[in-house]
């Protein structure tokens, strides 16, 4: 059966503009992203990788070209349907993680959940992240790997079809960040769930069922892995 389609970029070029200067990050750029793969995209820093993931994030909007979500053209729709693209569809994963701060690790999971519409329960997710028994704890009462990985709950929690995550390893232990890519890898292949993750770990790139490599804004080449691999058996 031929991969059904559910991002499609077709010419999407980004240019910020710093007073003079005009920094190409993405050149025009074509490419589709299948339902319930995992991509991974690696390159070197500057090479245009976050650029990539906030234009399908609709975080950020295209200089030009078209942004394709199950079809709709996310470069044509105004800031009302992008946010509820964003709410209902994305989770994000970054490094940076932006929890409430008067709110407990239940409740800001509970908002992400909220948010999205959803109304599963998410004990199993806190479990899974290593966070039963912090249920109560608010941020400040947390270590930056557990506050990293509640912002992980609170994305899973949202089940949504695309998850983006910019270095979801970069602040954690191997341990924790093996963790995290088996929930990420399970979301995929149990949940159908569409993965695409940005590192700076190149062994990361074996769980993928494609690599995207990035080079001075341009998608330099993409190779598919013919058996990925499960997280468990990479190290980084
Ligand atoms: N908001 C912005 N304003 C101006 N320039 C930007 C902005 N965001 C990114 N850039 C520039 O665009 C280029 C691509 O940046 P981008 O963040 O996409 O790279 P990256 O591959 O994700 O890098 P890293 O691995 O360091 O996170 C860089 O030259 C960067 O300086």
């Amino acid at each position: 059966m031929a991969p059904e389609v559910l991002m499609e970029l077709v010419g999407v070029w980004k240019t910020y503009r710093m007073g003079e200067v005009e920094v190409p990050a993405l050149k025009p750029t074509d490419l589709k992203v299948y339902r319930g793969e995992i991509l991974v995209i690696l390159g070197p820093s500057g090479s245009g990788k976050s650029t990539l993931l906030n234009l399908m994030g609709g975080i950020d909007q295209p200089s030009g070209g078209r942004l394709l979500y199950e079809g709709q053209d996310l470069s044509k729709v105004g800031d009302n349907r992008l946010t509820a693209y964003r709410r209902h569809h994305v989770g994000f994963i970054f490094q940076f993680f932006d929890l409430i701060s008067n709110l407990t690790v239940t409740e800001n999971v509970a908002l992400g959940a909220e948010i999205a519409g959803r109304r599963g329960a998410f004990a199993p997710i806190l479990e899974n992240l290593g966070l039963a028994g912090k249920e109560g704890n608010f941020p400040s009462q947390l270590s930056g790997g557990e506050q990293q990985r509640v912002a992980i709950a609170r994305a899973l929690a949202k089940e949504p079809d695309l998850m983006l995550c910019d270095e979801p390893t970069g602040s954690l232990d191997f341990r924790t960040g093996l963790l995290v890519l088996q929930l990420l890898h399970r979301a995929s292949r149990e949940m159908g769930k569409t993965v695409v993750i940005i590192t700076h770990n190149t062994p990361i790139g074996k769980m993928g069922d494609r690599v995207l490599y990035m080079r001075d804004g341009v998608i330099d080449r993409i190779e598919t892995n013919e058996s990925p691999l499960d997280p468990l058996l990479i190290s980084w």
